[in-house]
Order: structure tokens, then sequence, then C-alpha cells
């Protein structure tokens, strides 16, 4: 490095520990909050490396240590409340958006404005176009999701006779299920582009990336987003679809009977004002790309791991019986529960139910604890998922996952899109995810494909170790996995 760039890189990194540390200091007064580690915000920094390096341990040491209650945890810049129990954690669940916030809790984590845009900050259309549009139309575009499946599987993985094939279990993952998520999303033939899947992909690492920098360079931060390039990059494939569209809607005389059923569509009906146009449209289909994609990869990666054990018999059964539909779908319980138990002994974080104090009042609580205003909390989600008095709600079926009960497979409480306080991997009350029933029957479909055309192994014969980042628990993402095509005798 030359003396220039040695200076600016010293002179950025003083002016970052500055601002951490005058965050850290003058952030809300949590005085009553015991707090893990020392309470002083600059003494705590065992605690906040501990943090780092994966909140599962300190957050599991909270969590024995204060149940139906609060503590608190230090971050690089902040203190995080953890809520435990099910009396707290169902009053954040159900809490208004004037009082605790989702929005403004995520983004600022992610600096949602800079990296994606303020259209998305000011008017969050598209949680209802998720909720509603896209879930209506599943039964509908259930063959075209199945049929992207398949493609997308023969494509990734070319397979010869009983060869197996080695290949980076979660890039190919990510291959599948972004193609497989735009097959509804924009449909074909762009849900098959190269390059539209490479800037889906590249768009949500860079954007968690930038949502960092920001939040510890505020001043240059911005300057960083990647959100101008990859709009540059999008619209190039979307401007003219979406463009085409408004075009369509505008000719006057005949009605745009056979416009396409998919989420550019949906957007566009709902949209309102500003957010009506052909650039605002495309950064809510690269957005929605963002809350879906990475989520799902990283959900169905652990599920790849899992899958070893699994017993395709019953799978089997129903395809021959009813054929290839969402209903049928709908009855692979060992399926819908593998994933479900999947996402709940790993998950893809160990934190649910972020939320900021936004009352100016601050929050209270109805065991009198008060919250003030600028707080940040949330649940620690693996220490429920983990807690001992869940256990008797399942019995062991593999070495490390367990099923429900068999009376209780199949039933509506505990199938994976059902959240409860016991089980948060989609998150739970108003702000639950909405691509939730998208992102099963995705899921599920894979995994009932996976497990009736593939042998699955592992190059080492053990599943690769979990990568631990702050809240993040994500599977591991450079190992690499063994295919072959199932041979039925
Ligand atoms: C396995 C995959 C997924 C996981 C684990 C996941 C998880 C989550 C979680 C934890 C939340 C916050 C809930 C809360 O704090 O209460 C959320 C919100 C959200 N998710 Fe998902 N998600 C997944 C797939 C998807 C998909 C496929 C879509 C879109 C098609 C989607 C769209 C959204 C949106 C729009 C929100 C914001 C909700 C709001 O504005 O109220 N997610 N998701």
């Amino acid at each position: 490095m030359d003396d220039v760039k040695v200076l600016s890189f010293y002179g950025l990194a003083s002016a970052a520990g500055v601002y951490v540390i005058f965050k850290a200091l003058s952030g809300p007064k949590l005085d009553d909050i015991p707090a893990l580690g020392s309470s002083n915000a600059l003494l705590s920094f065992r605690e906040v490396f501990r943090y780092i390096f994966g909140a599962k341990e300190l957050c599991q040491e909270g969590y024995a240590k204060y149940p139906d209650s609060m503590f608190r945890v230090p971050n690089v810049d902040r203190w995080n409340v953890m809520a435990t129990g099910h009396t707290l954690m169902e009053e954040i669940a159900t809490a208004p958006e004037s009082e605790l916030s989702f929005y403004q809790s995520i983004n600022e984590f992610l600096q949602t404005g800079y990296t994606m845009g303020w259209g998305i900050v000011n008017d969050p259309y598209h949680a209802d176009v998720v909720k509603s549009s896209m879930t209506r139309n599943l039964g509908v575009l259930f063959p075209e999701v199945r049929d992207e499946i398949i493609v997308a599987f023969d494509d990734v993985l070319p397979l010869h006779d009983k060869e197996w094939l080695t290949v980076p279990a979660f890039d190919t993952m990510m291959q599948i299920v972004c193609r497989t998520s735009n097959r509804l999303f924009v449909g074909l033939p762009l849900c098959r582009d190269a390059d539209f899947i490479k800037l889906s992909i590249d768009y949500a690492m860079d954007v968690i990336i930038a949502g960092q920098l920001i939040n510890v360079f505020p001043a240059v931060g911005p300057l960083l987003s990647p959100r101008k390039k990859i709009l540059r990059r999008a619209s190039k494939h979307l401007t003219p679809i979406v463009a085409e569209r408004f075009r369509k809607e505008q000719e006057p005389g005949e009605k745009f009977t056979d416009r396409p059923n998919d989420l550019i569509t949906w957007l566009m009906d709902a949209a309102k004002g500003d957010e009506r146009t052909v650039s605002a449209i495309v950064q809510r289909v690269l957005f929605v790309n963002f809350a879906a994609v990475r989520t799902s990869t990283d959900t169905f990666t652990h599920v790849l791991y899992d899958i070893a054990a699994l017993s395709s018999s019953q799978v089997e059964r129903v395809v021959r019986k009813e054929g290839w539909t969402r209903a049928s779908l709908n009855r692979m319980y060992k399926i819908d529960s593998f994933l479900a138990e999947s996402q709940r002994y790993w998950g893809i974080g160990t934190l649910s139910l972020g939320r900021k104090v936004v009352n100016k009042d601050g929050f209270t609580f109805s065991n009198g604890t008060t919250l003030p205003y600028g707080t940040y909390l949330h649940s620690p989600m693996w220490s429920v998922h983990h807690d001992p008095g869940m256990a008797s709600a399942y019995v062991r079926w593999l070495p490390i996952l367990k099923l429900r009960q068999s009376e209780e497979v199949g039933s509506a409480k505990y199938q994976v899109i059902t959240t409860t306080l016991d089980y948060l991997p989609f998150g739970h009350g108003r702000h639950a995810c909405p691509g939730r029933f998208f992102a099963a029957v995705e899921l599920k479909a894979m995994l009932a494909h996976l497990v009736l055309n593939y042998d699955v192994q592992f190059v080492d014969g053990k599943r690769p170790a979990n990568q631990y980042m702050a809240s993040a628990c994500l599977p591991d993402s450079s190992a690499k996995i063994m295919f072959r095509r199932r041979h039925r005798d």
C-alpha cells in the first residue's frame, strides 16, 4: 500500500472507531436490564467479540439465566435487548408498528434506503403483494414451479449413468432456488438467463455488505451502495419487459387480456403514485429477489446436508397415487416435517422478532419493564428452538433431527408455514414472513424431487460445520457434495 492509502485506511478506521464509541455511549439508557458481561459499553468488548463470532452461545447463557425476562448483549455499536418467555415474546410479535417497529429495525440493519431504494422504505406494499397475490396463485402456478425445478436440477447436475458428480453445495442450490423463484417472479425466458441469475445472487451479498459498511461509515458509506450498479445491470433485462407491459396497458382500444400471471403484474396492479413507474417496479422485483433467494437457499442447503437419512417411500407412495400437484405436496407430511425440523434445529439465524422501540415514551411490557425509545430488541430463537421443555414434542427420528409425534404430523398446527412462539424461523405475529407459503411450496417440491431422483453423499462422510457470524447461522457455503441419479431396483 502506498502512503496515501495507508493514511486513508487509518483515517477511516479512526473515524469509524470514534463513531462506534459515540453511538455506544449515546444509546438509550438500559440500566434496569441486566447485561451479559460488563454493563459498561466500553468494557464489554469480550462479549462484543463473543457476539461477533456467533451470538448463539452468548444468548444461550442469558436465556438460561433470565427465563421469562430480559437481558442485554453488546453489539459493536449498541446494546441489543433479548426478551425470553411466551408472554414477552407475544407482546413483541403483536405490538403495532408505531410502538415496536419491524421496518426501522430491518431498514437500519440493511440501510435499505441507500442499498435498495427509498421507495421500498416509504411504501413496503410488496409485503401484501407477496402475501395475497403470490400465495393465491400458488396452486395454479405450481406446474411452472415444478417444471423449473426439474429443468434446473437437470441443468446444474449433468449426471450420466451411475456416476457420482461432486459440486459446490451452496452455489448449486442457489442456482436452483434463484431460477425457480424467478419463474414465478419474472417468468420464462428471463428466469433462466445466466446474467440475470448472477446479478440477483450478487445483489443479496452486495446489499448485506454495503448495509454493514454504511452502518460503520455513515458519511462515506452511501457512496459504496451497489444500488445504481445493480439497477443498471438489472434494467438491461427487466426494463424492456416492464415498459412493454405499461405500454400495452395504456394502449387504447383492446384490453390487455394476455397479461402474464407473475410478480411483475401483481406489483403493477398494487403500486401507487411514484411506485408505479418502470424503474420503481424493476427495483421492487429486485427487492423481492433479495428477500426470497438467499433465505431459501441457506434453508435448503441445511436441508440438503440433512437429507442422507431421509426415507423416500412416503413421497413415492403419494406421488404414485396423486401425481404432482400442490394438493399432493400438501399431503407429503414427512417432507413438511423434515423441512420444519431442519429449520428448527439449524435455522439460518440465531435471533428472531427483531424490533426497535419507536414510541417516544418508550414501550412498557406487561411485567412493568419499560424499554426507552431507540432500544433494539430480539428474541433468542436458537435457545427457544432448543429449549429442553420442547423436547417432548418430538420423537427421535434421525441422529440429530426429530420429527413430530406421528399423530401430530400432518396437523395444520405443526406445518412448516405455521408460526408459533416456539417455532420462529419465519418470525411470528404482525410481520411473520409473507413469502413463507411460497417458500414452503418451493422447498418442499425441491426436497421431494431430490429424494425421488438423486442419491446424495458428503465428500468426506460428515456434515460440514455451520458458519456462525453474529446472529447468522449459515450452512457451510464452500463445502462440496456428491450427487448420483437414484436407481430403482
Ligand atoms: C426459507 C425461506 C425464508 C425465510 C427463513 C424467511 C424469513 C423471514 C423472517 C424471519 C422475516 C421477518 C419476520 C418477523 O420478524 O416477524 C421475513 C420477512 C419477510 N419475508 Fe421472508 N423468509 C423466507 C422466504 C421468503 C420469500 C420466498 C419471500 C418472497 C417471495 C419473502 C419475503 C419476505 C418479506 C416481503 C418480508 C417482510 C414482511 C413485512 O414487510 O412485514 N421471504 N422473512
